[in-house]
């Protein structure tokens, strides 16, 4: 098997695949302790329902192109791909077969940082957007739930290594997040690769 299995999470209205290790551990462990070292992250203040607070995690944006990012009332001006993550990015490309341009990098430092429910379909993402998630460091639960069908959930751990693809239909149709817990835990890298031409 090249890359592992693939799972299709059999979800309602959208089409989401999970490789539980599309990388192997060595390669894994490697990225996760450069990319903590290389990417410049940084944790800005977002403005959500009129209220101004720190996010609760780190970030960064990269492009290889110059187009910025807007959400939650900031934007995000890139920094070019370079190193691991030129690497990360054209390993995906080769897997799914889509030319991404651009990568919204998340630190969570511990069970305390998290990313609140939310669909990635801001304007520049287009009218159907795929991303493709990568996930280094600490295993950290992911939850989706369906925007109109409130029967429809779907939650898994996303791995060391691990590779998800939300395709066709899963922004329009479904939110997700990454819930805080109170657990002890270490450092959590994932890196959203996305489509901003
Ligand atoms: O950390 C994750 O797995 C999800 C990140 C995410 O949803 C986002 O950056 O839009
Ligand atoms: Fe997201």
């Amino acid at each position: 098997m090249l890359f592992g299995s693939a799972i299709n999470l059999e979800m309602k209205d959208a089409e989401v695949i999970y490789y539980p290790n599309f990388f192997n551990k060595n390669d894994a462990d490697n990225y996760f302790k450069n990319l903590l070292n290389a990417i410049n992250w940084k944790q800005d203040t977002i403005t959500v329902f009129g209220k101004t607070h720190l996010q609760p995690r780190l970030t960064a944006f990269y492009a290889e192109n110059k187009n910025t990012y807007k959400y939650s009332n900031i934007e995000m001006i890139p920094h070019p791909f370079e190193g691991d993550l030129l690497k990360i990015k054209k390993r995906i490309e080769k897997e799914t077969k889509i030319n991404f341009t651009s990568c919204l990098a998340n630190l969570y430092r511990d069970g305390k940082d998290s990313n609140g429910w939310h669909a990635d379909d801001e304007k520049e993402l287009g009218e159907n957007p795929i991303i493709a998630s990568v996930s280094f460091g600490e295993a950290r639960v992911f939850h989706f739930k369906h925007r109109f069908d409130k029967t429809q959930k779907a939650k898994l751990t996303l791995q060391h290594g691990s590779l998800l693809v939300m395709k066709e239909g899963t922004q329009k149709n479904w939110l997700h997040q990454i819930p805080k817990t109170k657990k002890d835990i270490g450092k959590r890298i994932n890196l959203t690769f996305r489509i901003i031409p």
